[in-house]
């Protein structure tokens, strides 16, 4: 039966989901793995295509912008859907000199500003960490062209990023802020499944020269695809 958001069947979403942010992102990628997916869903114009690459089942939908809109996809295609794992295919802003625009980061961890986590185990202060299947599947296929593996922070804000918090942040090894993988890496770990955010650095917090447009931000996916696709269907 079909959710409040998605309209799909259960049997129409794949166990492996690409989930980027951008509605048009994912229309692109499905085109682009799967010429013959079927749209099994349009609630709210974001389109839910199912396909197979390479014989392998996946589905490619958005998650929409910032951790509860995400949080609305991935509860119910974990519990509807009986999705096994999500992997973020997003953009996020640089924060650290270690990184440049156009890099991938595969999200380790995932600080937050958010209360998304807060109440999941009372008592505690929640990690929010990737699937380490997941990250050695990317890693994998990152092959002799490095990539980065560390943590980013999934912020409730795009704007207005405290530059004290900023710095602070990334004298602590943090690479990348985007707004979606705290909440994704917590869901998946409350439903006992894996999930992965693979990010193309789009901005830079320190140096904005390189900054890409809107349009590159929608089309510039392609490196973080071939390792999010890795561990989506590793
Ligand atoms: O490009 P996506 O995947 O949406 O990711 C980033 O871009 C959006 C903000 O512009 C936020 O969703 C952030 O996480
Ligand atoms: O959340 C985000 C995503 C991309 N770039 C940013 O600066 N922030």
């Amino acid at each position: 039966m079909p959710t409040p958001h998605i309209a799909a069947e259960v049997g129409e979403i794949a166990p492996a989901v690409l989930l980027p942010g951008d509605p048009r992102r994912a229309e692109r990628i499905a085109a682009q793995l799967m010429p013959d997916a079927r749209q099994v869903s349009d609630v709210r114009g974001n389109g839910v295509y199912t396909g197979q690459v390479d014989g392998r089942p996946l589905t490619v939908m958005a998650s929409g912008m910032g951790m509860p809109s995400l949080g609305i996809y991935a509860n119910e295609l974990f519990a509807t859907y009986g999705v096994e794992r999500i992997v973020r295919v997003g953009t996020a802003g640089g924060m650290s000199p270690q990184v440049k625009v156009g890099d991938v980061v595969v999200a380790l961890g995932a600080h937050t500003d958010s209360a998304m986590n807060d109440r999941r185990i009372a008592g505690i202060r929640f990690s929010a960490v990737a699937s380490y299947p997941l990250v050695a599947a990317a890693v994998a296929a990152a092959g002799d062209d490095p990539v980065h593996v560390a943590p980013v922070v999934s912020r409730d804000h795009f704007y207005g990023n405290p530059p004290e918090q900023i710095q602070a942040l990334a004298d602590h090894g943090t690479l990348a802020v985007e707004m979606e993988a705290a909440a994704l890496y917590g869901i998946a770990a409350q439903y006992g499944r894996q999930a992965l955010a693979v990010c193309t650095i789009s901005d830079h917090l320190l140096d904005s020269s390189q900054d890409f447009s809107a349009a590159q931000r929608e089309e510039n996916f392609q490196r973080a695809l071939q390792l999010a696709l890795a561990a989506a269907l590793d």
